[in-house]
């Protein structure tokens, strides 16, 4: 008798034990069994699943397994007798129980079961081959159990699999079951028996628990059976689909991805977003030129090479000629650096990069790098071009891997690359700005590198003027607005600053309801930028303004009686920020150098508002008013010691740490200083005495008018009449 022997491999497929080849899905060879329509027809023709689903369709469960043409897998050649062999010792019984009609087409009752083969497919076989064979029919089961000694067991771990590996998987089976015969036999047999002894006492244990009739056994059996496979086809299924609707999803997302890149809105949000290649869409800057950018002339010819060489890169390669890769501007804050760059690109017409350093700085690693590298593949793809990295301290400073920067240096070395991976001629100018140059990395500011530094100074009073000018022109002023004085009481304003002073003074204008700018909203706007804004809500008694009226004429009357003091620009008494009061004094020009006279000027002007305070209300009226006009005197008198030789006794030499000099040193200089704040001290004392009359009326004047300006002091000064205003 041939002999038939079978296991399941996972996919459904029945593996000959003799040959160790494939044969045909179990749950195909049962349903060509089960279907009456199918029986015995389907083993010379093929038998499409589909045929077979419109032919049963309230029983079967849809089904998406391969269509199998038993000639193909080698059966058709079997006999009818030799398949009711095959059935007979596979499902002993079987054909003769088709008789008894079967209501166990689908097994709902078996989910126990089915639940541990769905999981692991361990040993799904043995499920059909411990209950129907072995209980029954001892004799079959004998010459399977001779078989079973040796088949392997096939230990399932569910994975991805396509339909298409299927043939190769099985190959591959049958591989490996010719290998793990002769390995581990003795390992085999021990696992299988465990296994199937468990299984037989569960579906035991649910015959018996359901008493099932021994007659109905068999039955009971096939339905299980039959209801697994189907189960198994169903997952199979489910399975297939959910892996098509996964690859459909991922074709999607990347038509997504693609259509959100190439759309230039989106693709900006999106590059921020990931922030991966942030700041790689450059801007015409067709409208901003040199024009734009005052008072910083010297600058402004430094580039104005740079800005031929963008226009027509060849000219200067012809020559032979090589321009700097990187401009370093450098300079304080809001002084015009990024106006300057921008000018750079309008004037040559080329487009403009835009990065700010610290979009590099990064906490995780490469990702400031691969910005770096995005920003300079598009400006190559562009050139030629201005790329300008702002802050570029803070992307090439000195400090390497801190912990709050750990991936600074990769950054680094990825801009030094770039810089080097571009010929100079190639047409993209790196312009750098920063506050700190000292702050650099080195090996940033080597040649072939940012090579050619160009400074941005705060404005002097010209340049002060030509942009207090520049942004009045944008508002609406009167006439009588002098930008030059604005620009005398603002030393040390950059232009960003003084831009801000026009709009500030516009806004109070503004508020005011007043139609045109005047001096008067200048000068507001400039004390609230240098002092804070004015307190008004602020209830300061009489007795108090008193004292602040006489302590600022004090100051003023000094001011207005040393022969090189600055002038006088205004006194008041309306309380700002920390302050009750002030004078401002306004140099004709910017100083670029002082005078020991003006210095000791300045100190006497200092003193003069504890000295008013003193001979006016007394020794012991005296107030903490004065300590900043203090810190002012001490540290010109200091200076003037330590720094300026100015002193006889200490003579022409420089005292820088004067904490490490010996004590007599330090007490000599100490003696000098005090000598100087005592004599300047004098020296106030006097000209308040002289001028006691004016100093009276000016204080008096302040008192009922707040604020005077220069030509109003003057004329209490001169002892004529304020007109009311
Ligand atoms: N010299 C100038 N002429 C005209 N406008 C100026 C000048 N300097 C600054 N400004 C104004 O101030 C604004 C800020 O200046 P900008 O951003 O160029 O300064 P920056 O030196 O780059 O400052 P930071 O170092 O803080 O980046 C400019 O947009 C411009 O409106
Ligand atoms: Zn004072």
């Amino acid at each position: 008798m041939t002999r038939f022997t079978f296991f399941k491999d996972h996919s459904g497929f029945l593996l000959c034990r003799e040959c160790g080849r494939v044969t045909v899905p179990l749950s195909h060879l049962i349903n060509a069994f089960q279907s009456p329509k199918t029986t015995f027809i389907s083993l010379s023709a093929s038998v499409s699943q589909n045929h077979h689903r419109d032919a049963v369709p309230e029983r079967e469960a849809p089904s998406s397994e391969a269509v199998v043409n038993l000639r193909d897998l080698g059966l058709s050649e079997l006999k009818v007798g030799q398949i009711d062999q095959l059935v007979d010792s596979l499902l002993p019984g079987f054909c003769k129980g088709k008789n008894v009609s079967s209501h166990w087409h689908t097994s709902h009752v078996s989910a126990q079961s089915f639940f541990e083969n769905k999981y692991g497919y361990l040993d799904m076989f043995g499920t059909l081959r411990s209950s129907c064979l072995y209980r029954q029919h001892s004799r079959t089961l004998k010459s399977i159990c001779s078989d079973l000694q040796y088949w392997p067991v096939f230990i399932q771990a569910r994975s991805f699999k396509t339909l298409k590996s299927r043939t190769r998987r099985l190959q591959s089976t049958s591989e490996r079951l010719a290998e793990t015969q002769h390995i581990a036999p003795s390992f085999v047999k021990g696992f299988l028996l465990r296994d199937r002894g468990t299984d037989v006492e569960s579906l035991d244990k649910l015959m018996k628990t359901k008493n099932i009739p021994e007659a109905h056994q068999d039955a009971f059996k096939t339905g299980f059976a039959e209801g697994f496979l189907k189960a198994q086809a169903l997952t199979q299924k489910t399975n297939d689909s959910l892996r098509r609707t996964r690859l459909i999803l991922f074709v999607l997302l990347l038509f997504g991805i693609y259509g959100l890149l190439k759309n230039p809105f989106l693709s900006v949000r999106f590059r921020t977003t990931t922030g991966l290649d942030s700041a790689v869409d450059p801007v015409q800057m067709k409208n901003v030129t040199f024009e734009h950018v005052k008072g910083v002339e010297e600058a402004k010819q430094e580039l104005q090479e740079v800005v031929e060489f963008l226009k027509n890169p060849q000219k200067f390669t012809v020559l032979g000629g090589k321009l700097p890769k990187g401009i370093l501007l450098v300079g304080p804050p809001g002084t015009g650096k990024t106006l300057l760059a921008r000018a750079v690109a309008g004037e040559a017409d080329v487009p403009f990069y835009y990065a700010s350093g610290s979009e590099f700085d990064e906490m995780f690693v490469g990702v400031g790098a691969s910005r770096i590298r995005n920003l300079f593949r598009e400006a190559k793809a562009n050139a030629p071009c201005v790329i300008f990295i702002d802050e570029l301290d803070s992307v090439g400073g000195k400090r390497i891997e801190s912990p709050m920067h750990p991936y600074s240096r990769q950054t680094i070395n990825q801009l030094l690359a770039e810089m080097d991976g571009f010929k100079p001629n190639e047409g993209v100018i790196i312009i750098g700005a920063t506050n700190f140059p000292e702050a650099l990395d080195n090996a940033l500011i080597r040649p072939g590198r940012f090579d050619m530094q160009v400074t941005v100074p705060r404005p002097d009073v010209k340049g002060r003027t030509e942009i207090l000018k520049w942004y009045l022109n944008k508002i609406k002023f009167d006439q009588s607005v002098d930008p030059e004085i604005i620009a005398r009481g603002t030393v040390g304003f950059s232009g960003a600053e003084l831009e801000n002073l026009v709009n500030q003074a516009a806004l109070k204008a503004a508020v005011d309801g007043k139609e045109m700018v005047t001096m008067k909203e200048l000068e507001f706007s400039k004390d609230k930028i240098l002092m804070g804004p004015e307190r008004r809500s602020v209830e300061i008694d009489n007795k108090n303004k008193t004292i602040t009226a006489y302590h600022e004429s004090g100051h003023a009357i000094i001011a207005y009686y040393t022969k090189d003091a600055m002038p006088i620009n205004k006194a008041t008494i309306m309380p700002r920020g920390p302050t009750l009061g002030h004078v401002s004094l306004l140099p004709e020009n910017d100083r670029w150098n002082e005078t020991r006279a003006q210095l000791l000027a300045q100190m006497d002007v200092s003193m003069g508002g504890r000295v008013a305070e003193e001979l006016i209300f007394g020794t012991d009226h005296i107030t903490t008013g004065a300590s900043s006009d203090f810190d002012n005197a001490t540290k010109i008198a200091k200076r003037m010691v330590t720094r300026f030789g100015m002193s006889e006794k200490l003579g022409v030499m420089t005292y820088s740490d004067t904490g490490k000099l010996s004590p007599e040193t330090q007490s000599a200089i100490e003696q000098e200083i005090r000598i100087l704040l005592r004599d300047s001290y004098e020296r106030a004392k006097h000209i308040l005495k002289t001028h006691a009359k004016e100093h009276k009326n000016l204080a008096e004047a302040l008192l009922t008018y707040e604020t005077l300006d220069a030509k109003e002091i003057q004329i209490v000064l001169e002892g004529k009449k304020l007109e009311v205003r």
